[in-house]
């Protein structure tokens, strides 16, 4: 499981009972708080996000205990009013909403970088696993955008949800979370609670206690659900 930050990364553990006992590997440091978790924080934004969980994937499949599972979870901002300050999303699709080309000719003025003839900009998490997370933490399904940039204005946020319509939040690691699984075969999760609505910036107005406090909640019902669910006999 990968957070961004270390506060988020602990209000994950604080759903488990033992105290995480910690695992240093070339390029990440891993928290173990239960034999079949791992947490690692493992930075902000796509790029050092995917790094790190890049080398926490390797070294498990090198050690021949590879991972079923990536889950990118911590806060996020919400699209106001579908996902409020304190709700949960669990994302349907994992979007890069910011990688391509500015393109006044195109519909919305950007291409996306598949239309460029490259990669990928969307990851579906198991449809199965997303409904039965959504059930078991009364998660919002939907979209969440990872952006590289916070959006700090109300234009921006309308242009992001002219472009998404069916996005509930954005964060900044889920598409490199994503892309790192990907490479390793590994399916994806990404489970968000809102700490801000998207829109223009008051820092001084996001509500991070209670997002991490329903980050917590959330990852106290969702063990049973990750044990049960078997990545080999999942339908699409
Ligand atoms: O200052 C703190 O105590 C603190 C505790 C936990 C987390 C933070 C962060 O700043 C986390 C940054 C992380 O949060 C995501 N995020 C949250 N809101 C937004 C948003 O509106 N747009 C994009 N990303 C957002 C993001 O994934 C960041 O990496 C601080």
């Amino acid at each position: 499981m990968a957070t961004a930050v270390p506060a988020e990364r602990d209000a994950v553990a604080g759903a488990f009972a033992e105290p995480a006992r910690e695992v240093r590997l070339p390029g990440v440091t891993l928290h173990c708080p239960d034999a079949a978790y791992d947490l690692l924080a493992a930075g902000v934004g796509p790029a050092l996000a995917a790094a790190s969980v890049s080398a926490a994937l390797t070294a498990a499949a090198l050690d021949g205990t590879p991972y079923g599972l990536v889950v990118s979870a911590g806060i996020a901002g919400g699209f106001p009013p579908e996902a409020p300050v304190g709700s949960l999303v669990v994302a349907d699709e994992i979007t890069a909403a910011d990688l391509g080309a500015e393109s006044p000719q195109s519909p919305g003025g950007f291409l996306p970088v598949t239309e460029l003839g490259f990669g990928t900009v969307t990851h579906r998490p198991p449809k199965s696993l997303v409904r039965e997370v959504s059930a078991a933490t009364g998660a919002r399904t939907g979209a969440v955008l990872t952006v590289s940039t916070v959006t700090g204005t109300a234009a921006r946020a309308a242009v992001l949800r002219a472009r998404h319509p069916g996005a509930l939040a954005e964060a900044m690691e889920g598409f490199g979370v994503a892309e790192a699984a990907a490479a390793h075969g590994t399916p994806v999760l990404e489970i968000r609670a809102v700490s801000n609505p998207v829109g223009p910036r008051d820092r001084a107005a996001w509500r991070i206690g209670e997002a991490l406090a329903a980050l917590t909640a959330a990852f106290g019902k969702l063990a049973p659900v990750l044990e049960s669910w078997n990545p080999h006999d999942h339908h699409e």
